[in-house]
């Protein structure tokens, strides 16, 4: 298994780490624009693998794309983050042209690669992919909903005062401050619905901190945050390689399930070998369904600012 990152800056570092730390990919290639800097992470990496034990062979290149031929999967993680006060949507004019060249130039030298989308607006970001790119929908998947799900987990282990092991929990919907939406009744402690050890007023607060885990984090951090994005996407990466089939919540094009056309937005998907093997169309409550209808009005208005 082959694995390009894009972008070796910190959410590219980070998920090349983690992908070589899990040790099921032979080779990662990190690749960025600036002239050295992938080569640099690339070098400190390998020089961490005989002290986490891994065999992931990584290298760096300075945008030569003729090294990351017929990598199995690509990470777009290539873009410029948020800093505090901004929103993910307000990325959209420097990410665009970045994804658009990027993901063409994965494409020419990986034909059957799968694609995963991180760069911001993520939803929006997928969706270009989408409508530039031709390669068709199983294998372009963006990464928002793992990484909502796991900050949703860690604020519900926090009200809980569980072992976060112990918790489990959904986020569908866009990737935004405003859009996402956790499925709190659905969450869990070891089989038992929340709803049974915290209040309806708890349970709202950590559907709220869940929903601004990025901009908490990018207010702490002064840009956005790396680790749990990385461990994301090297939890996705390693789905597809290992073909486990296991449920993540991703943005991928809708046809009509959920009732939503045209647009990506994360909904539960099967990871495997193909990429997306199948959308998991879940029964959703009515506030749930309007909750997920006004997330993707929100997309689809960033979707129409895309010069296509
Ligand atoms: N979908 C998600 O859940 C998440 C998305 N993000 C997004 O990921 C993106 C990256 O964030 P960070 O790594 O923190 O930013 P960063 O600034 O640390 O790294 C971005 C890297 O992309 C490189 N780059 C820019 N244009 C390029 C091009 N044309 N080709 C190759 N490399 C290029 C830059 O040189 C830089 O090293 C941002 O858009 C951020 O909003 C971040 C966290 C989570
Ligand atoms: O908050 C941001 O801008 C980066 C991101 O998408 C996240 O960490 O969820």
């Amino acid at each position: 298994m082959k694995v390009t990152v894009v972008g070796a800056g910190a959410v590219g570092a980070s998920c090349a780490e983690y992908i070589a730390i899990k040790n099921f990919a032979s080779e990662v290639v990190i690749l960025d624009i600036k002239e050295g800097f992938a080569e640099g992470k690339a070098m400190d990496l390998m020089q961490t693998a005989s002290l986490n034990g891994f065999d992931t062979k990584i290298t760096g290149s300075t945008n030569d794309y003729t090294k990351t031929a017929n990598s199995d999967v690509c990470v777009i993680t290539s873009g410029i983050p948020r800093k505090p006060g901004m929103t993910r949507e307000e990325l959209i004019g420097i990410n665009a042209g970045i994804v658009k060249m990027v993901s063409a130039s994965l494409i020419e030298h990986s034909p059957n690669t799968i694609i995963i989308v991180v760069s911001n607006p993520m939803d929006t970001m997928t969706y270009l992919v989408h409508k530039t790119t031709g390669l068709p929908k199983n294998r372009i998947i963006g990464m928002g909903g793992a990484l909502d799900s796991a900050r949703f987990k860690y604020r519900l282990a926090e009200a809980l005062g569980a072992p976060i092991s112990d918790v489990d929990g959904m986020v569908i919907g866009g990737h935004s401050d405003k859009g996402m939406v956790p499925l709190t009744r659905l969450a869990t402690r070891n089989s038992v619905p929340v709803s049974e050890f915290i209040s309806e007023e708890r349970l709202e607060q950590v559907k709220q901190d869940t929903k601004v885990g990025g901009a908490t984090l990018t207010g702490l951090l002064g840009t956005s945050a790396w680790y749990a994005p990385g461990a994301a996407v090297s939890g996705m990466v390693q789905a597809i390689a290992c073909d486990t089939k296991k449920i993540f919540p991703c943005s991928t094009l809708l046809e009509g399930e959920f009732g939503l056309n045209d647009l990506c937005i994360g909904v539960p998907v099967v990871l495997g070998k193909n990429g997306i093997e199948s959308i998991v169309e879940i029964n959703l409550s009515d506030a749930e369904k309007s909750h997920l209808e006004e997330s993707a009005a929100g997309v689809s208005k960033t979707n129409s600012l895309l010069e296509l």
